[in-house]
């Protein structure tokens, strides 16, 4: 065997956070997967912001050529230009506006091309570098991780918290610099017309601000609440599509469809509660910001036509109130912006949150200088091992010890629930133990990859699951590469090749979802054969052909010898004859190893083994009391 170091860390899969910063979930997300794009960002954001200066352009020089051409009634002034360039001819005056209102319509235009384009993409690649990586650790998370979360869970962040990034990235940067700069511009350009009306009309969208705050706050919970509900309702729809062989033999189409119901009514009050907020609220909303207009109108008209009401001093053009009408409204759907984009940076932040959560949950704890397991030889040896799975009080292993020798072939078996399987899953580091250490080739499991560990192991469990697609990509999984003559070798060892060549288009067959189109014993045999191609030094067969008939049994049996010849092999077996010529066989009852030996050793043993040997030959006179008693309360095989 050989363990080499691996230098560079195993755990470098770029953006994984298995150490992830508490911080702050936003500035973590773009920290982590925004930097290579960091120039995208910046450039579009810059664009989206820029954009706006020539957006608020055309009101004002509306406003001038009403005044200085229209009417006549005051001079030709522009924002930021000197008088002396300006024409004095009102021809060319308003051929001035004119040009600067295309230039202004034309400089938009093509800002906003490149910002959408430029944002566009960082937007994207933002979010693909999210998914993929963000799936890698998915994918690499422990199987405890997936005993407590539902696939239902796992898929929403993986959807829609991914998808909630775009949000983050257009609907609050870009929105919120977009808004922000039209605040900013709009306002500049209200008090270069008129700072008095500024100033007493600055009240109204600030009260619009706060109030528009307030309600998302308010509004928060109740979108909350539709969240969960959908999360219920889909959990539902789910775990119903999943099991509907068991809804149809039970008949319990008609309970199902009133759970359905239920979840679906639940959802319905939800979602009628953030209706009904969000229809109470735009009424209110929309009131504040007509009054703002009106009160322009009102206060701007009087000014106008009579003079400055009130405390107002100077004169206001009809032009200049025409300008100031318009920056009112901009003003006020920039502010209602702005507390929009609030609310959806409640909704990245909560998304953001979750997807750190998952990443920080990174839960193999694969160690930075972890060795990679090259070329095992395939010595397995289990040292004092003891084992709970969380929120367990009792231990499922309790000091299990053994040694296997390379090629060595070892049945393991014992009751229901006795923990055969928990046993090897250790071996596969789904879990770690508690205490003790499992070792191959005498290195601790913890301290190699956890991918070289596994590649070095074919693992078939009891129910195999097979991926939607043909037998042939179903055989060659763990090899895409290997070629007809592996792939058939493979199927040929593992008993699958009679039946695979019998089916309508052979190995080119579709199995289905997950198989279903195969029988259970056929999908064993499939999925041994695909632990067979990837040529392991450690075999692992966890009942893997407790569906196949007694006769497809003895035909994979002989081929096991082959198979075993020369790789360590594991055979948990509750039907003895499967391990009766195992080279060691384990005895596990309630988490412990309470008899080992050959076949021969333990039936002269006259224990345990020998009990489940004597029932599955049917001399059950030999049995003793105490083991019937046993049975009779239901923790024997
Ligand atoms: N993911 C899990 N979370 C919590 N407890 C578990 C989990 N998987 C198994 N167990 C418990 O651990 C114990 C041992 O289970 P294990 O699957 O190892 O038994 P087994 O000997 O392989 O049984 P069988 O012969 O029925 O397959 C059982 O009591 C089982 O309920």
């Amino acid at each position: 065997m050989g363990v080499t170091a691996n230098g560079d860390g195993a755990d470098d899969g770029g953006g994984n956070g298995a150490g992830a910063e508490p911080g702050h979930p936003v500035v973590w997300l773009f920290d982590e997967y925004a930097r290579p794009h960091w120039k995208q960002l910046v450039g579009g954001l810059s664009f989206s912001t820029v954009e706006q200066i020539p957006a608020r352009l055309p009101p004002v020089l509306v406003g001038v050529a009403i005044d200085a051409v229209l009417l006549n009634t005051g001079p030709f002034r522009l924002p930021l230009v000197p008088d002396a360039w300006l024409p004095t001819e009102m021809a060319d005056q308003l051929t001035v506006l004119i040009a600067l209102l295309v230039g202004s319509f034309a400089a938009v235009a093509l800002v906003n091309y490149f910002g959408r384009r430029v944002l566009g993409r960082f937007g994207q690649s933002f979010q693909h570098e999210i998914r993929t990586e963000v799936f890698d650790t998915v994918q690499r998370l422990e199987m405890g991780y997936f005993d407590d979360h539902d696939t239902g869970e796992v898929m929403s962040v993986l959807n829609d918290d991914v998808q909630e990034v775009q949000t983050l990235v257009f609907g609050v940067l870009a929105r919120g610099s977009t808004m922000t700069m039209t605040a900013v511009a709009t306002y500049a350009y209200m008090l270069w017309l008129n700072w008095q009306l500024a100033v007493v009309l600055a009240v109204v969208p600030f009260a619009l601000f706060a109030l528009s705050y307030w309600f998302s706050n308010w509004i928060e919970p109740k979108h909350m609440a539709v969240r969960e509900r959908v999360g219920d309702l889909n959990s539902r729809l789910n775990n119903n599509v999943d099991g509907v062989s068991v809804i149809k033999t039970f008949g319990t189409e008609r309970a199902e469809r009133e759970r359905v119901r239920d979840a679906s009514g639940d959802l319905r009050t939800a979602q009628w509660d953030a209706h009904w907020a969000q229809a109470t609220m735009d009424p209110v909303s929309r009131t504040v910001s007509q009054l703002a207009r009106v009160i322009t109108l009102l206060v701007g008209g009087i000014w106008v036509l009579t003079g400055p009401p009130l405390f107002f001093t100077g004169t206001l053009t009809p032009g200049a109130l025409f300008t100031f009408y318009v920056f009112v409204g901009s003003l006020l759907t920039a502010m209602q912006g702005i507390a929009e984009v609030v609310d959806g940076y409640q909704n990245g932040k909560a998304a953001a949150t979750r997807l750190r959560d998952i990443v920080a949950n990174d839960s193999v704890a694969e160690r930075r200088d972890a060795a990679e397991l090259a070329d095992p030889e395939g010595a397995v040896a289990y040292d004092d091992v003891t084992f709970s799975y969380p929120g367990r009080d009792e231990p499922t292993l309790d000091g299990v010890t053994f040694d296997v020798e390379p090629g060595d072939t070892v049945g393991i078996v014992g009751s229901t629930g006795a923990g055969k399987s928990t046993i090897l899953k250790l071996l596969l580091r789904f879990y770690d133990p508690d205490s003790g250490a499992v070792r191959v080739d005498g290195t601790d499991v913890r301290d190699v990859t956890v991918e070289s560990l596994r590649e070095s192991i074919g693992y078939v469990s009891q129910d195999p699951f097979l991926f939607y697609g043909a037998v042939r990509e179903n055989i060659a999984y763990a090899d895409p590469d290997a070629d007809e003559e592996t792939v058939v070798e493979a199927a040929k060892l593992a008993g699958a090749h009679e039946f695979v060549a019998e089916l309508p288009d052979g190995y080119d067959t579709q199995v289905g979802e997950r198989g279903v189109k195969l029988s259970g014993g056929q999908r064993q045999r499939v999925s041994i054969a695909r632990a067979i191609v990837r040529d392991p030094a450690i075999l692992v067969l966890d009942e893997a052909t407790s569906h196949v008939d007694n006769e497809t049994e003895v035909l994979i049996q002989r081929t096991l010898d082959e198979l075993a010849a020369d790789r360590t092999t594991f055979l948990v077996a509750h039907r003895l004859s499967t391990v009766r010529d195992a080279d060691r066989i384990i005895v596990v009852d309630d988490g412990e190893v309470v008899e080992r030996g050959t076949h021969e050793d333990l039936l002269a043993r006259d224990g345990l083994y020998a009990n489940l040997w004597n029932v599955q030959v049917g001399d059950v006179t030999a049995l003793p009391d105490s083991f019937l008693r046993r049975v009779r309360r239901g923790d024997t095989a």
